[in-house]
């Protein structure tokens, strides 16, 4: 978890996941593994990506009652991932739940995977906080909130757009995590996502990790795309 860019493995099958992995046989990724491989795959894929060397995302992004995120936490700290996250409205007793299962779960002599909470998805825009999900609230105001719930129940950090993180920065400190999506070069299209930024505005507003899917995995050369995210984020063109 040394390095702050996130790949997103949004495939369907581990063939596909194995042949964009190719591309990268020289390098340990930090990569996220979502709803659509994990559902598709099971838990065999994160064996075989951590046999492989990466530091691995779970993003699962839990929302149930306590203890069913309790008792779901528990078998996932076994299969030894790095990190995993749930949605912050579930609340404060779930997000808490979300921990004690992780203790419990994380084998010993393992560290406890990190938890993080989604605040606000990065596909949501003001109007539609505004006339959809009928919060009477800015966007900042959301997120700062949902952070400080997260904070509050133990939580290691959160997932928000990278617009909203010098706010974050300011209460909770440079440890608190901040993994931001909607991550796009300059000039391409966003597609579902809303709150966008380039990775090298990333960089400036702070954030500890950038996630990028189809920047990369989508792109007609995947390792060069790889290439310019990490010149673009030090600031080269
Ligand atoms: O939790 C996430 O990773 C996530 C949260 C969020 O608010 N927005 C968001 O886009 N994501 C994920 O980040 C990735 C973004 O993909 P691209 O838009 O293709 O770069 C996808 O795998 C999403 O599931």
């Amino acid at each position: 978890m040394d390095q702050p860019f996130i790949v997103a493995l949004d495939f369907s099958s581990k063939e596909e996941v194995q042949s964009f992995l190719q591309l990268f046989s020289d390098t340990s990724l930090f990569v996220k593994v979502g709803m659509e491989l994990y559902f598709q795959e099971g838990p065999t894929i994160i064996d075989e990506l951590k046999q492989r060397g990466h530091y691995i995302f779970l993003d699962l992004k839990l929302h149930d009652i306590p203890n069913t995120v309790k008792r779901t936490m528990k078998g996932l700290a076994k299969l030894g991932v790095d990190l995993v996250n749930v949605h912050a409205s579930g609340g404060s007793a779930m997000m808490r739940a979300a921990l004690e299962g992780l203790e419990e779960g994380t084998p010993n002599g393992m560290k406890r995977p990190r938890c993080i909470a989604v605040t606000q998805l990065t596909s949501t825009s003001e109007q539609m906080l505004v006339h959809e999900l009928l919060v009477d609230r800015t966007m900042k105001d959301t997120v700062l909130h949902y952070a400080s719930l997260a904070h509050d129940s133990g939580l290691d950090g959160v997932v928000c757009s990278a617009q909203e993180v010098p706010l974050l920065r300011a209460r909770f400190g440079p440890t608190f995590i901040t993994v931001t999506p909607g991550i796009r070069f300059a000039n391409e299209a966003k597609g579902d996502q809303v709150r966008v930024v380039t990775p090298n505005e990333a960089k400036q507003l702070g954030t500890t990790y950038i996630v990028v899917g189809r920047s990369i995995t989508k792109a007609h050369d995947p390792h060069e795309a790889y290439e310019r995210l990490k010149r673009e984020w030090d600031g080269e063109q």
